[in-house]
C-alpha cells in the first residue's frame, strides 16, 4: 500500500486473490433455488459503498437485505401494438383474478401489480420471483401466456429499472435516434415502440449496435418481434461509432442515444449472485475508461438540441458520475444534466453524488486513494516495478473533479434496490445545447487517458465479454479518434475513404430495381398501390437480385445504406422482412411465387386495396388453427367462394373483430394474416408457436394440431433445408410441406440465434 492511501476493511469470504477485473466472472446467474443467503456477502462491497455513502446510514440493513432478496418477476406490454389494450385486459381481466394470494413454501405472494411509474399500467410485477412463477400451479397458465406473447412480441419480459432509461429518453417517430451498445435488445425494443407508435407513421430511425457479434444476432432475433423499416442493427465499438454519410457529404447526426454502457453489475446482484464472490473495487476502474470513451462518442454525434441518456446497472461512481462528469468537462458549455424529476411519477430514486472515493485492491483490502496526485505518488513508490506494471494506471478522470458540485451530477438517478423492491441502476440525461457556451473549465482530453486493455462486464443475464468489433475503420469526428487512430505526422492530410472491412462476412446489401420484373408481379399480385415504396426493396446480394428475402427500408435506412460501405458500419440486418419467395419449380402454376412474411403484414397491408383482402371470421380463424392444412371444403360461403375463386398462391385475410358462440372465441381487434392456398388445401402463413399462442388469446385454450406426417417425405428436413438454403425447392409435389416453412424458419431462428438466451 502506499503510504499516501488509506487501508479500508478486510477482503470478503471468498473474494478472488489480486488478478485484474478481466478474468473470472463465470457465465452465468447464479441459482436461487442453491444459494445460501448466509453465503451473500462480500465485506470489501460493503465497506466500500458505505465509504461512498450512496445508501443513507439508517438506510444500509434495508439496502443489504434487499440485494439478498430474489427480484419480483417484472414484464411490460408492448405499448405500440394494436392489440396492448386487449392483452393488458386479458391480464387484469383474466389472469390477475387467478393469483390473488398464492401461497408456495410458507409465503403468500400477491396478485401482479401493475408499475406505479410505468406509463398507462403497460409494465407489470408479479411478487413472486421467476422460479417460483414457472414451477407453481397457480402461476401456470399465467406463465404459459407470459412465455406464448412474449414470443410474438406482445409482452417483454424486462427488469423494472432497465426499463428506465429509453422512458426518459422522449422518444417521438420521427426521431433519429441510436443505441449504442444494445444487445441482447430490451431497451431496443423500447427505442421501436416509441417510434412506432400505433397508427402513427413514423419517418425515424434506430441503429441498434453492439460490439459483439454473437450478440447483435440476438438484437435481429428481439427486433423481428417488432419490426421496423427504420431499423439498422451494426456490430461496432460504440467508441468508435464510425460517422455515417448521408447524401450530399452531410454526416447524419442523432436526435437521441442511448449509452446504456458495459458495466461491472453489481446493481444486477438480485439476479447474478456470482457477483457476491467476485466483487472488488477495482471492478468499477476497470470499466470507467471504455465507459467514458462511449459517452463521448455518443455526444460527438448528437444534435444540437439533442438527447442522450447514460445508463449503466452499477452502483459505482467510478462507472457513474465520474464517467458523468469527465465527459462534461471534455465537452465544456456543450452539455447539461436534464432535471426529469417530474417525469416518471411515483418511481422512488435517489440523486446523483458529488463527491465520492476512488478505491484500489490492495493487499489487506481496499485502499482509498485521496486524490490522482495522492495515488500516482504512491504508485511512484511502489518498490516492486514487476507488481506496478501489471496494474493498469488508473485515469485522472475517476475522481470527482474541482467543479463536481457545478455539474448538476445531482440530477442524475439512483435507483436502490429498496426503494420499490428492484435491482440497481443508474440514469444521466444530458441535452447537448443548441448553442453552445464559452467553457470556464480546461477541458479534459479523453484521448489523453491511459487505455485500461481488456475487462470483462455484467449485464442484467449475467457477464458480458467486452469484445471490441473488429473494424479497422472507425472513422471520427471532431478529433474523437482514440489514441492510436490518432497518430499521424504533423501536417499530414487526414485518410479520405476507409477501405472496406475485409473481414467483416455478412452479405452486402442492395436495392432491387423498382422496375424489375419480380418486383411488377409482387405489385400485381397483390394489387401494391402507387404509394407501395417500389424504390425501397432490399435484398442481401450484391447486384440487387431478389432471390428469396426481399426487405422494406425507410428512405433514411436507404440513404444510409447507399452511402456507406457496409462493411466500414459493420451492417448485420436492415429494415423489415417483407417478401419471401416460396418457390416451387414443380408448380408452374403458382403466379407469384412471392409470400407476405408474418413480419412484412402490417407495412404491405397499407398499400393493399380494401378489396384484395379476403374477409373472414372467427370461426373461420378456429378451423384454420384446427387444422394445418383446411381443406378449402371443411370453409363455408362466402369465405369458401372466394378461396375457391383464387389462384394458387399467397391471400391476405383479414379476420374480423367479433364473437363465436361455438367454439366460445372472442377477436377484440381485426386480425391481417397471410395465408396460402393450395390446390385443396389452405394455410396460416405463421409458425406453429404463433398459432398456439393466437389460439390461448382468441379461443382460451390450444386447439393447434401438431404438424401432420407427409407421406413420402419428412416434412420437416424438406421444409427445413428450403429455409436454409433460400432456394425454396421443394423436392416432392406436396405443396403443403413448402407452405410449412414459416414454423421452421421460427424454429430455425431460434436455433440458430441462441434465442432461448433473451428469453428468460
Ligand atoms: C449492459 S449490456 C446492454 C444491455 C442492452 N442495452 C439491453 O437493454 O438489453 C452492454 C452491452 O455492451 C456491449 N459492449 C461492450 N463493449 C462495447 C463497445 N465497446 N461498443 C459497443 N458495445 C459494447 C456488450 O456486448 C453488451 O451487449
Amino acid at each position: 500500500m502506499g503510504k499516501h492511501g488509506k487501508r479500508g476493511g478486510g477482503r470478503g469470504r471468498g473474494g478472488r486473490r489480486g488478478g485484474p477485473a478481466t478474468r473470472g466472472r463465470p457465465n452465468g446467474t447464479g441459482d436461487w433455488k442453491t444459494t445460501d443467503v448466509a453465503d451473500l456477502k462480500n465485506a470489501s462491497f460493503e465497506e466500500y459503498y458505505k465509504t461512498q455513502g450512496i445508501v443513507p446510514e439508517a438506510e444500509w440493513d434495508q439496502f443489504l437485505t434487499a440485494l439478498k432478496t430474489e427480484l419480483p418477476t417484472t414484464f411490460r406490454v408492448t405499448g405500440s401494438r394494436a392489440h396492448a389494450d386487449t392483452i393488458n385486459n386479458l391480464i387484469k381481466d383474466v389472469y390477475v383474478p387467478t393469483m390473488h394470494e398464492v401461497e408456495l413454501d410458507g409465503v403468500t405472494y400477491d396478485a401482479p401489480k401493475p408499475i406505479v411509474w410505468y406509463p398507462e399500467e403497460l409494465a407489470w410485477e408479479i411478487a413472486a420471483p421467476k422460479r417460483v412463477v414457472r414451477k407453481n400451479e397457480a402461476f401456470k397458465k399465467f406463465q404459459k401466456f407470459l412465455v406464448g406473447e412474449t414470443d410474438v412480441g406482445n409482452l417483454s419480459r424486462q427488469e423494472a429499472v432497465s426499463m428506465i432509461p429509453p422512458l426518459l429518453m422522449d422518444v417521438e417517430p420521427h426521431h433519429c435516434c441510436l443505441d449504442m451498445c444494445a444487445a441482447p435488445g430490451s431497451k431496443t425494443a423500447q427505442i421501436i415502440e416509441a417510434l412506432n407508435p400505433y397508427h402513427t407513421e413514423s419517418t425515424g430511425l434506430l441503429i441498434a449496435n453492439d460490439a459483439d457479434y454473437k450478440r447483435t444476432h440476438m438484437l435481429v432475433h428481439q427486433t423481428a418481434r417488432m419490426p421496423s423499416k427504420g431499423l439498422l442493427v451494426t456490430n461496432c465499438d460504440a467508441s468508435m461509432f464510425p460517422n455515417i454519410s448521408l447524401a450530399n457529404n452531410e454526416t447524419l447526426k442523432f436526435d437521441r442515444i442511448l449509452a446504456d454502457v458495459p458495466c461491472s453489475g453489481d446493481g444486477t446482484m438480485r439476479k447474478n449472485m456470482e457477483i457476491w464472490k467476485k466483487w472488488l473495487p477495482s471492478d468499477g476502474n476497470s470499466l470507467h475508461i471504455v465507459q467514458l470513451r462511449i459517452l463521448h462518442r455518443a455526444m460527438n454525434m448528437l444534435k444540437p438540441g439533442g438527447r442522450l441518456v447514460y445508463s449503466t446497472c452499477s452502483f459505482n461512481p467510478s462507472e457513474n458520475e465520474a464517467v458523468v462528469a469527465a465527459a462534461l468537462n471534455a465537452h465544456p458549455g456543450e452539455f447539461s444534466i436534464v432535471d426529469v424529476s417530474d417525469k416518471l411519477p411515483g418511481l422512488k430514486r435517489r440523486p446523483g453524488i458529488t463527491s465520492w472515493k476512488v478505491g484500489t485492491n490492495g493487499p489487506d483490502g481496499t485502499v482509498y486513494h485521496e486524490s490522482y496526485e495522492a495515488y500516482k505518488v504512491a504508485r511512484d513508490e511502489t518498490p516492486n516495478e514487476e507488481e506496478k506494471g501489471k496494474k493498469k494506471e488508473l485515469a485522472s478522470t475517476l475522481w470527482a473533479p474541482d467543479n463536481a458540485t457545478e455539474l448538476g451530477l445531482e440530477r442524475s438517478l439512483r435507483l436502490l434496490p429498496h426503494d420499490q423492491n428492484t435491482g440497481g441502476f443508474f440514469v444521466c440525461v444530458l441535452e447537448k445545447a443548441a448553442a453552445p457556451v464559452a467553457p470556464s473549465v480546461p477541458k479534459v482530453d479523453i484521448d489523453a487517458l491511459p487505455e485500461m486493455g481488456d475487462v470483462e462486464a455484467t449485464d442484467e443475464k449475467g457477464s458480458v465479454s467486452l469484445k471490441r468489433a473488429l473494424s479497422p475503420s472507425a472513422e471520427s469526428a471532431e478529433g474523437t479518434e482514440p489514441q492510436a487512430k490518432k497518430a499521424r505526422a504533423p501536417g499530414q492530410a487526414p485518410k479520405k475513404k476507409e477501405r472496406p472491412d475485409l473481414a467483416f462476412r455478412e452479405d452486402p446489401f442492395s436495392f432491387v430495381d423498382p422496375a424489375h420484373d419480380e418486383v411488377a408481379i409482387i405489385v400485381d399480385w397483390f394489387g401494391l398501390n402507387n404509394e407501395f415504396p417500389r424504390n425501397n426493396l432490399l435484398v442481401r446480394n450484391a447486384d440487387g437480385s431478389p432471390h428469396r428475402t426481399i426487405y422494406i427500408a425507410s428512405d433514411l435506412v436507404k440513404a444510409i445504406v447507399e452511402n456507406n460501405d457496409y462493411t466500414r458500419l459493420r451492417m448485420i440486418s436492415a429494415g423489415i422482412k417483407a417478401f419471401i419467395r416460396q418457390d416451387s419449380q414443380a408448380r408452374m402454376d403458382i403466379p407469384c411465387k412471392w409470400r407476405v412474411s408474418g413480419d412484412g403484414i402490417d407495412e404491405v397491408l397499407q398499400y393493399v386495396p380494401d378489396d384484395r383482402v379476403v374477409q373472414a371470421t372467427v370461426a373461420e380463424l378456429y378451423t384454420f388453427l384446427e387444422n394445418m392444412y383446411p381443406p378449402i371444403d371443411t370453409f363455408t360461403p362466402p369465405f369458401k367462394t372466394h378461396l375457391e375463386a383464387a389462384q394458387l398462391g399467397n391471400m391476405l385475410v383479414r379476420f374480423a373483430a367479433g364473437e363465436d358462440a361455438t367454439s366460445g372465441g372472442k377477436l377484440a381487434l381485426p386480425l391481417d394474416m397471410p395465408v396460402w392456398k393450395a390446390r385443396q388445401s389452405m394455410s396460416l402463413l405463421i409458425d406453429k408457436r404463433e398459432k398456439s399462442v393466437l389460439s390461448n388469446r382468441v379461443f382460451g385454450r390450444d386447439i393447434c394440431n401438431p404438424v401432420p406426417f407427409i407421406k413420402g417425405s419428412n416434412v420437416s428436413t424438406e421444409a427445413s433445408s428450403t429455409v436454409a438454403s433460400g432456394t425454396a425447392t421443394p423436392a416432392t409435389e406436396n405443396e403443403e410441406a413448402a407452405v410449412n416453412a414459416p414454423a421452421l424458419e421460427s424454429k430455425l431462428k431460434h436455433e440458430i440465434t441462441g434465442a432461448e438466451e433473451i428469453k428468460e
